[in-house]
């Protein structure tokens, strides 16, 4: 069957409502990791705040996973860890029967202070999953075989609610062709080659980092460091500021469009300049959507740039294809 779940955005990433043991939360959908983790009532009270709190005791379908645990480190420094159990899943209208769920005993302040995110669903591949003794599987992975196709897809909307489908593609949900390139998973990643950019409608070959993540969970769009050198060197009063975390540059300032290619097929997904800015960090000085990946040899596909498009992750031949829309 199909099913969608209408993501609600929330400045810096998307939720969708998810049914676990008859509990429904709001999970921020993460094709960056392959943890499916929840607040629970064995955190402090002052740690769950105003979340949704999972309760495995008031769940009748609830199994524990004795001795079993996890514990996961995000790349923007958050992170959670806890216990495991299995229950029901339900998102949209696809059904996993025994999903493995991971109870947050602990989270970081940044995820207490995201009032509107109640935990993770990765969408990742279970090579990185971080249950001991065993690695689980992703919700994906429990329900593709019963997938018409073995699809999930993610139209990502700026301000407006975005939607994740399970088992088919829409196809009136974009326009023209789908670019599609193979995806190599074996860091467990949506992971494709990515060697050329753009600034302002000029392509040049990216030196540096080779390949790219397709990431829901990162809101940023973080590229090789000598590419974001090369954009930012086109904005006009840019500075790479230590106290803002990356590159400034003064709202007024007139921002040229950026393309990162998709796979070695030539295909350069482009972001207008106008949807470039992330943030206003104050005294009319605008925070860059684009900004570097601190020297790793991976690029982050986040957001900034995924909301331009309609994407389609294929996890029966993976591959991972993107459309104008
Ligand atoms: O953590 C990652 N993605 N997801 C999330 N970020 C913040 C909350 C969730 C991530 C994934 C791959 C690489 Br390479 C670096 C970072």
């Amino acid at each position: 069957g199909e099913v969608s779940a209408t993501p609600e955005p929330n400045e810096s990433e998307y939720l969708s409502p998810v049914s676990i043991g008859g509990q429904t939360l709001n999970l921020d959908f993460d094709t960056g990791s392959a943890d499916l983790w929840v607040f629970s009532t064995s955190l402090s009270s002052s740690s769950i705040g105003q979340h949704a709190a999972f309760d495995p005791s008031k769940s009748s379908t609830w199994e524990d996973y004795p001795g079993a645990s996890w514990q996961i480190m995000y790349g923007d420094g958050s992170g959670a860890s806890g216990t495991v159990g299995f229950d029901v899943v339900e998102v949209g209208g696809a059904t996993a029967s025994r999903q493995a769920v991971e109870i947050a005993t602990k989270v970081s302040s940044s995820f207490v202070s995201d009032v509107n995110n109640d935990g993770l669903l990765g969408l990742g591949f279970s090579k990185i999953n971080t249950i001991e003794p065993q690695p689980q599987k992703t919700f994906f992975e429990s329900v593709l075989p019963k997938l018409d196709q073995p699809v999930f897809t993610a139209d990502l909307e700026d301000d407006a609610a975005g939607t994740y489908e399970f088992g088919r593609v829409d196809t009136t949900k974009y326009t023209g062709m789908l670019h599609v390139t193979p995806v190599d998973s074996s860091n467990g990643f949506w992971e494709f080659a990515s060697t050329a950019y753009s600034i302002g409608g000029t392509t040049y070959q990216n030196s540096g980092a080779s390949t790219a993540i397709a990431d829901t969970g990162t809101s940023l769009l973080l590229v090789d460091d000598n590419v974001a050198q090369a954009f930012y060197a086109q904005v006009q009063g840019s500075q790479l500021s230590r106290t803002a975390g990356g590159y400034v540059y003064p709202c007024s300032a007139q921002v040229p469009d950026f393309g990162v290619q998709i796979g070695s097929s030539g295909f350069i997904a482009t972001i207008p300049g106008s949807d470039i800015t992330f943030a206003e960090v104050g005294q009319g000085t605008c925070f860059g959507g684009v900004q570097g990946n601190g020297g790793g040899g991976i690029q982050i596909f986040g957001d900034v740039l995924l909301k331009q498009y309609f994407a389609v992750f294929n996890g029966g031949n993976e591959s991972f294809g993107i459309a104008a829309k």
